[in-house]
């Protein structure tokens, strides 16, 4: 579970906060969508979340690390599926090698890849290569994995398995936080969360925030992806 109370931050010079007390709490096992105009705070949110940003004020409490996993889900391209999820494992978690290699090839499995391990990632579609993105984050044991915009810039197909990656991730009792401005994506969290200016402005199921928006903001966004 995590839960995020009060967070503030004020960048110096920056007219308003972009974070103006932010409160939630995400049971274990979640996948919630952060969504919101550009500005309204969701980058700054995941940064403070993740440890790149210091908050001026409120309390985090994830049981753990935070796992980011980038937009473009880049992979070392010299290195196979497995040795990427077993890199970090060895270099930062200082776990040897049968161990990192027994996890990655797991995880690996778990996500549908058990027939890739020695794979070179130029050989993997895209989103064969995500999958070993995330399993990479996942071998480093997170309490809760970020994704910043992980859908944007991507056809529908892959946008589609991208989504039902994160459910399987999510099946293996994950907690998950997803930056995004797909709708379909957040359709298929568990909560969603709008950030508007700084505040959470609306959080509830899918069904209660999309269907039924009480916020300006909220409505907004989705007029916009039904362009
Ligand atoms: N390092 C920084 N220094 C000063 N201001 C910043 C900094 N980072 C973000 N901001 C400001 O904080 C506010 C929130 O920015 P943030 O990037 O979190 O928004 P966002 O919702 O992720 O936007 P987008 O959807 O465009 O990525 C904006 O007004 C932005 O200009």
């Amino acid at each position: 579970m995590i839960r995020v109370e009060g967070l503030r931050k004020h960048f110096p010079g920056a007219p308003a906060p972009a974070l103006d007390g932010v409160s939630f709490t995400l049971e274990t096992g979640q996948l919630a969508a952060i969504l919101g105009p550009s500005g309204s705070g969701k980058s700054t949110l995941l940064r403070c979340i993740v440890g790149l940003e210091r908050p001026d004020a409120g309390t985090l409490h994830l049981g753990g690390q935070a796992g980011l996993v980038f937009q473009s889900f880049e992979l070392f391209p010299h290195l196979t599926a497995l040795a990427n999820c077993t890199l970090a494992q060895r270099l930062v978690a200082r776990r040897p090698r049968a161990e990192a290699e027994a996890r990655a090839r797991s995880l690996l499995e778990s996500l549908g890849l058990g027939h890739q391990l020695d794979a070179w990632p130029e050989t993997l579609s895209g989103g064969q290569r995500q999958r070993v993105a995330i399993a990479r984050a996942l071998a480093m044991e997170p309490a809760v994995l970020l994704y910043d915009e992980p859908t944007s810039a991507l056809d529908p197909s892959l946008r589609r398995e991208v989504i039902e990656t994160l459910r399987r991730v999510g099946g293996l009792g994950m907690t998950q936080l997803v930056v995004t401005h797909d709708v379909r994506l957040a359709r298929a969290s568990h909560q969603v969360l709008v950030l508007d200016q700084g505040r959470l402005v609306e959080q509830g199921p899918p069904a209660q925030v999309l269907d039924a928006p009480r916020h300006e903001a909220t409505r907004r966004l989705l007029v916009q992806e039904d362009g």
